[in-house]
């Protein structure tokens, strides 16, 4: 009888450090994650949440450990090249082409992958079917971040980087971006969320980013002093 060995977790970080600006953000942080799997991401401002994702995206290296996938180094040039057309980013900075409509906006990035056939129904999903023939500049910030994510779904790639996700959304938009993380997942998609709003992801793991600068006051004891900042 031969014994299979457990295949390779999607994405492991091993021990990984990183740093920005010559500082250290991030200590030996260790993560499994299989297909399906969730990692919500939480902490102060500044603990190193966007750093995670940006690394977790190539955008940094790791200053020590390493972050495999399917049990490579993304850092390794030839794996980077197939990791990289695995991930879905949604960040702050939308990306979003003010002189295309909002339609186009992911017809746009459809043709880059060489996909079609989504944007309408994805747009559809996020509630902006009747704006689709609309330039982006008549969106609000809620309708920029469901075209955000309406193009997220079209492109169809498994591996969801959400930076603050649900910022903007309204409480029908958290439900909907809840619902297609949960449809993600069950195809088999992995989504690592950074976020300060609540959030309901089923069976996700949780990862609290230690403060990177506590502060020596609770808050109460700042509030009780008289406000002396010269
Ligand atoms: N562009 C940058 N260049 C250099 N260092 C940066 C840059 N942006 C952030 N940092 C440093 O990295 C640290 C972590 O920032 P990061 O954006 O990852 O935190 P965060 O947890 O996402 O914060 P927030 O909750 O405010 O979004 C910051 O404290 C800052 O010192």
């Amino acid at each position: 009888m031969s014994i299979r060995k457990p295949p390779f977790p999607r994405l492991l970080l091993n021990n990984v450090s990183c740093m920005r600006n010559g500082q250290q953000i991030l200590s030996h942080v260790n993560v499994t994650l299989h297909d399906g799997g969730a990692l919500v991401l939480t902490g102060a401002n500044g603990a190193g949440k966007t750093t995670f994702l940006r690394m977790l995206a190539g955008f940094s290296r790791p200053s020590a450990g390493e972050v495999l996938w399917n049990g490579h180094d993304i850092q390794k040039s030839a794996i980077f090249h197939q990791y990289k057309l695995q991930l879905n980013w949604v960040s702050g900075k939308d990306a979003i082409n003010d002189k295309f409509n909002v339609l186009d906006n992911i017809q746009w990035f459809e043709l880059l992958e060489g996909k079609h056939g989504k944007a309408m129904p994805a747009l559809e999903l996020m509630g902006l079917g009747r704006l689709a023939k609309e330039k982006p500049k008549m969106l609000s910030m809620g309708q920029r971040k469901r075209l955000q994510l309406a193009r997220m779904l079209a492109i169809d790639r498994p591996i969801w980087l959400l930076d603050e996700p649900s910022v903007a959304l309204d409480d029908e938009g958290v439900k909907i971006l809840e619902f297609i993380i949960a449809e993600h997942r069950k195809q088999g998609g992995i989504v690592i969320v950074a976020t300060h709003l609540p959030i309901e992801i089923e069976d996700s793991m949780l990862l609290r980013l230690p403060p990177r600068f506590p502060r020596r006051m609770s808050h109460p004891d700042m509030l009780g002093r008289d406000m002396d900042i010269s």
